[in-house]
């Protein structure tokens, strides 16, 4: 039995913060139905690996769904969102509220046919009047959080290239999904769960931006050297970079003892973290001496040995082969209908020892399930075809 087993879904998501959203409590055995476009929504053809055009996003945060396609736009297609509501528990849709209104998705719209029903509507800003219709994708959370001047050089801001907003934007909406569900236990009554990205974005940076507040330290760009403590950043070995986090008095003496330089430990310029960090730059030096001439095999194994945290830096081919995420089993290969090989589906962050998620499904095919889905809610065969002859489904 899983745990949302019997917990009926429908995804209006679209990119990644919804979908995502949707797909973990698809793990957790609730069924969700993903609302296509006829055409095929947007997000499904961004950065193609399929012959049908999928994207290699698109596969991982849309597993465990069936997909329906549906026009929102035309009378009919509304008719049909309202019947499906009828019998769903939750609606994901990651739209600002004016096109949630105008899509018929806004909460008092969906109540009126559903009056328990739960909304996650995450958007980019948050539900305030002078900002809810805004629109914003994950490097606009991240740049206003101040998360991306951080990560830059001085003159030359640095996004993340993996959307770290979004994931933990979804990661935000899953919990409140569960929590709406487990409210709703006790009062029977429905919500709406909201999020915004840059909420998400500044509860990242929150370390820098509260060092501001309280210090006035407008922390400078200085890429991949943390400022509030060090060595924290990234090293070149003989034959390859590997990243490495020194924090805390413990594993700074570690750390003077593997690199052979005791006499730091005294040093009234590394009398803490803070200290460190103010002069990171030195001490980034050092590590660089220290490793510039070992492999990156003999490097991380002495600092496994001093109990620093150190990784290698891995390109993507890189990291579906390393040891260690082999050895942590994390990876199921499913096939796709014109993937070239299996595609690798990434495991469900978060697992439950008796109730675990799973990863059972591929992501569907646009509109693979419109036939059975329709038929569900009572309708015929020979309106189904009147339907997709009208480009309605
Ligand atoms: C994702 C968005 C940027 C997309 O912006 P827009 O393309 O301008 O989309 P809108 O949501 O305003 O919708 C555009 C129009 O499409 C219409 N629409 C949408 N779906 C349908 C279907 N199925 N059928 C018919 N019409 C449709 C909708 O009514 C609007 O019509 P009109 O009303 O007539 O215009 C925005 O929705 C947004 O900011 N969402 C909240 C934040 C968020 O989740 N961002 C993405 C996170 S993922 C991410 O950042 C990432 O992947 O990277």
């Amino acid at each position: 039995m899983k745990v949302l087993e019997g917990i009926k879904v429908l995804d209006f998501g679209r990119f990644i913060a919804g979908p995502y959203c949707a797909a973990l409590l698809a793990d957790y055995g609730a069924e969700v139905i993903r609302i296509d476009r006829v055409e095929g929504g947007e997000d499904r053809y961004i950065v193609p690996v399929t012959e049908g055009g999928e994207g290699a996003m698109f596969l991982q945060l849309n597993r465990n769904k069936r997909s329906l396609t549906l026009d929102l736009a035309s009378p009919e297609g509304r008719d049909i969102v309202r019947k499906l509501v009828a019998g769903a528990d939750v609606v994901v849709a990651n739209m600002p509220p004016r096109t949630l209104k105008s899509l018929g998705l806004d909460y008092e719209s969906l109540c009126a046919v559903r009056p328990d029903i739960i909304l996650v509507a995450p958007n980019a800003f948050g539900t305030s009047e002078a900002v809810r219709d805004r629109v914003g994708f994950d490097g606009v959370g991240q740049a206003l959080s101040g998360a991306v001047h951080i990560a830059g050089t001085p003159g030359q801001p640095q996004k993340a290239m993996v959307p770290v907003v979004d994931f933990a934007t979804s990661f935000a909406c899953a919990l409140g999904t569960v929590l709406a569900l487990y409210e709703r236990k006790q009062s029977g009554k429905g919500q709406e769960v909201n999020a915004s990205l840059l909420c998400t974005g500044l509860n990242m940076a929150s370390g820098a931006l509260i060092e501001e507040a309280l210090l006035g330290l407008d922390r400078p760009a200085t890429r991949n050297r943390a400022s509030g403590y060090a060595p924290s950043d990234i090293f070149k070995a003989r034959d390859g970079w590997f990243i490495t986090q020194v924090i805390g008095p413990a594993m700074f003496r570690n750390w003077t003892r593997l690199v052979g330089r005791p006499e730091l430990l005294d040093d009234p310029r590394f009398a803490d973290d803070r200290l460190r960090g103010e002069h990171g730059e030195f001490l980034s030096g050092v590590m660089s001496d220290w490793c510039r001439d070992k492999t990156l095999g003999e490097c991380l194994a002495l600092l496994e040995k001093a109990r620093i945290p150190a990784g290698r830096v891995n390109s993507p081919r890189q990291a579906l082969q390393d040891e260690t995420v082999q050895a942590a089993d994390l990876i199921h290969w499913m096939d796709y209908p014109g993937a070239p090989r299996q595609v690798p589906i990434f495991a469900t962050p978060v697992s439950l020892s008796r109730t675990p998620p799973e990863i059972r499904q591929r992501a569907p095919l646009n509109g693979e399930h419109t036939d059975e889905i329709l038929a569900g809610i009572g309708l015929g065969a020979q309106e189904i075809a009147g339907l997709r002859q009208r480009n309605i489904v």
